[in-house]
């Protein structure tokens, strides 16, 4: 099975609502879709989401590293020799991890193909369902309250709350919801990266005191300040995952080396796609450390990769695939079965798509 062509193309799908972050406000998902087709006419689909506030990654950068670095490498190779695929993808060029990421998800959708097997079999085949939380974006207190129970009318056990725009307000943002949602949801809160450490020690505290049971604070401090998140971990009750500051198998070892966080989230768009995200997973088995899976602003293509890996390593013990949940329409058949909370992985060979519209690809 010889790849022969490598094609990018685009996918534009509106939110339900704007995702507002610490960091940023999007109204829909505007992604880089991948195929790779080969000799066996046999097609892999991927995509990349440009989140340039955290990986960097610009719409254009994405279709440069693909186009110039990636695939002049990749043509001719085939997929049987897959270790060869992947070293040749991941050495094509530094960081660029979400280009690299589209590619990875579409090679692995071949090597699930050629093996005629569901990808989360081949890699470990843990189970077959998992369960995913939802986000709230930052806004009033108000609207996040009515947000928030909505989503628990949909169905939604646990809520990621968005905060790190303003500690005091956010401490409001957190009662208002506690008191309106009750204690049989789960909250986990993400400051992307909005608090100084002493401030989210101050706050976390605060958090404790007032009795909000918050699962887990993701990513409280900025991504580079290891010491801040060390400190913020060492200082609190709450659990501290880390997320942004976490990209490459190397800075997994350097957070549980440092204990600088209690979990880490695990994104393909950081990883560079699955090749190297198996090797996280295996670092954080290596500490006994659990392992959240999430995404960007992601479709049901890539996000069915994350949750193939989910349903395949035991490391992965939470859950937060939720692009597919916050987007209006989905124009892609097959894949995972995203049923609101409960995703199901496809029993199909490799990553199961049954259709993705090749309008994505006419790049006129
Ligand atoms: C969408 C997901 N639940 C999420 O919150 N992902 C990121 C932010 C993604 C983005 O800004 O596109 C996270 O910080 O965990
Ligand atoms: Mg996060």
């Amino acid at each position: 099975m010889k790849i022969v062509d490598i094609q990018v193309g685009r996918i534009s799908v509106p939110l339900r609502t704007p995702f507002k972050t610490a960091l940023r406000t999007v109204k829909s998902i505007e992604d880089i879709v991948v195929k790779v087709v080969t000799d066996t006419g046999h097609v892999g689909y991927g995509e990349a989401a440009p989140t340039a506030v955290i990986t960097g990654d610009t719409t254009g950068a994405i279709i440069g590293a693909i186009n110039e670095s990636i695939k002049p490498q990749l043509i001719g190779l085939s997929i049987n020799n897959f270790e060869d695929v992947m070293q040749r993808l991941h050495g094509s060029l530094l960081k660029n991890s979400s280009g690299k990421a589209a590619v990875d998800i579409a090679l692995y959708d071949l090597f699930g193909q050629l093996h005629n097997a569901p990808l989360y079999k081949l890699l470990g085949g843990y189970k077959k369902e998992i369960i995913t939380d939802i986000t709230i974006s930052v806004n009033e207190p108000e609207e996040m309250v009515k947000d928030s129970l909505d989503a628990v009318g949909r169905g939604y056990k646990t809520l990621k709350i968005k905060v790190g725009k303003d500690p005091l307000k956010d401490m409001e943002r957190m009662k208002a919801i506690r008191k309106a949602i009750g204690y049989d949801i789960q909250l986990r809160i993400d400051a992307n990266q909005g608090w100084k450490p002493k401030e989210a020690i101050n706050i976390l505290r605060k958090m404790e005191d007032a009795g909000l049971e918050i699962e887990f604070v993701e990513q409280p401090v900025l991504a580079h300040d290891f010491e801040g998140l060390k400190l913020v971990t060492d200082n609190v009750s709450i659990p501290v995952l880390a997320d942004e500051s976490v990209f490459s198998p190397r800075d997994a070892l350097k957070i549980l080396e440092m204990r600088a966080a209690d979990l880490i989230n695990i994104k393909l768009m950081k990883t560079g796609g699955i090749y190297n995200a198996l090797k996280i997973c295996s670092i954080a088995e290596t500490y006994g450390v659990e392992c959240m899976i999430g995404c960007m602003l992601e479709s049901k293509i890539s996000v069915t990769a994350a949750a193939h890996l989910a349903g395949a390593k035991s490391i992965i013990t939470k859950i937060d695939l939720d692009g597919p949940a916050l987007c209006s329409i989905d124009p892609v058949e097959g894949g995972a079965n995203f049923e609101e909370y409960k995703i199901i992985l496809p029993e199909a060979s490799g990553l199961g798509f049954v259709r993705v519209p090749e309008e994505f690809f006419n790049n006129d």
